[in-house]
């Protein structure tokens, strides 16, 4: 992304943001709370308009006036803090709507991928199941499930664990950490510090709508330059501190 603004109302939440994720890169975004990490991630698929600079995908510029944004869309998988699956529809089903919706895949082959998918996030044995009766860490694998079935050459993370009890965030971190291995290209939004630290190939600190530190997670995380980098990584470092 080059230059991105992004207002709401007179609140500039973005302030000029220029950064690139490489393929095959996992990038980690970490920052506190207000600070607009939420908001640059829903603008790279345009879930967010911005209200200036340009957002480029795999090549296409998805804030160019003539471009099929629905289209572009379909190379980033997405997944949200509150999982959002359809809770009227089986695991399955919920894997399968929008490979036979958007990607038109027959019935077949659709089923095909998302028991492929399923059985990645080892979920396989669950596929009759409805949300409800999954755990939180269960449902969210099928929501990455749901994502990885699209093919997508780019998976965003908008603080996958933030919702999960505790003993729950591993297996779903153990998951991303299994895509980052095998490659995927992937723009997490986290406070996980850990994972940031062992996963990441690059961690951006955000701050006030602006990208204070982007770098490796042994520079970033472990000898950060900037006193706001500081004061926020001792905060989330020191659990008596509550307040990201
Ligand atoms: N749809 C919206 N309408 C108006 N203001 C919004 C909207 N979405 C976000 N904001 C504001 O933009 C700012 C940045 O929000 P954002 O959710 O991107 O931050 P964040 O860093 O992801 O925070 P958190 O870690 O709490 O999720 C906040 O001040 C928020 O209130």
């Amino acid at each position: 992304m080059r230059d991105l603004h992004k207002y709401f109302g007179k609140n500039e939440v973005l302030r000029g943001i220029d950064f690139a994720v490489d393929p095959g890169q996992v990038v980690c975004v970490i920052g506190p709370s207000g600070s607009g990490k939420s908001t640059l991630l829903r603008c790279v698929n345009l879930l967010e308009q911005p209200t200036s600079g340009k957002v480029v995908v795999n090549g296409v510029e998805l804030t160019h006036r003539d471009v099929d944004i629905d289209a572009a869309r379909r190379g980033v998988g997405m997944v949200f803090q509150q999982f959002n699956l359809f809770p009227h529809m089986t695991v399955l089903q919920n894997v399968m709507i929008s490979q036979r919706r958007v990607l038109k895949r027959s019935k077949a082959e659709a089923e095909r991928i998302a028991r492929e998918n399923l059985d990645k996030v080892g979920i396989g044995e669950k596929c009759d199941a409805f949300p409800a009766q999954l755990s939180g860490g269960q449902q969210q694998r099928v929501a990455i499930a749901r994502a990885l079935a699209m093919s997508p050459a780019l998976m965003l993370f908008d603080e996958p664990t933030s919702a999960l009890d505790p003993e729950l965030v591993g297996d779903v971190l153990t998951v991303m950490r299994k895509l980052a291995e095998e490659g995927m290209t992937m723009l997490v939004v986290t406070h996980e510090m850990a994972f940031a630290r062992d996963v990441a190939d690059r961690v951006v600190f955000m701050d006030g709508g602006v990208i204070v530190e982007d770098g490796a997670p042994e520079q970033v995380i472990s000898a950060p330059q900037h006193e706001r980098t500081k004061t926020f990584l001792r905060r989330v470092l020191d659990p008596t501190h509550t307040d990201i």
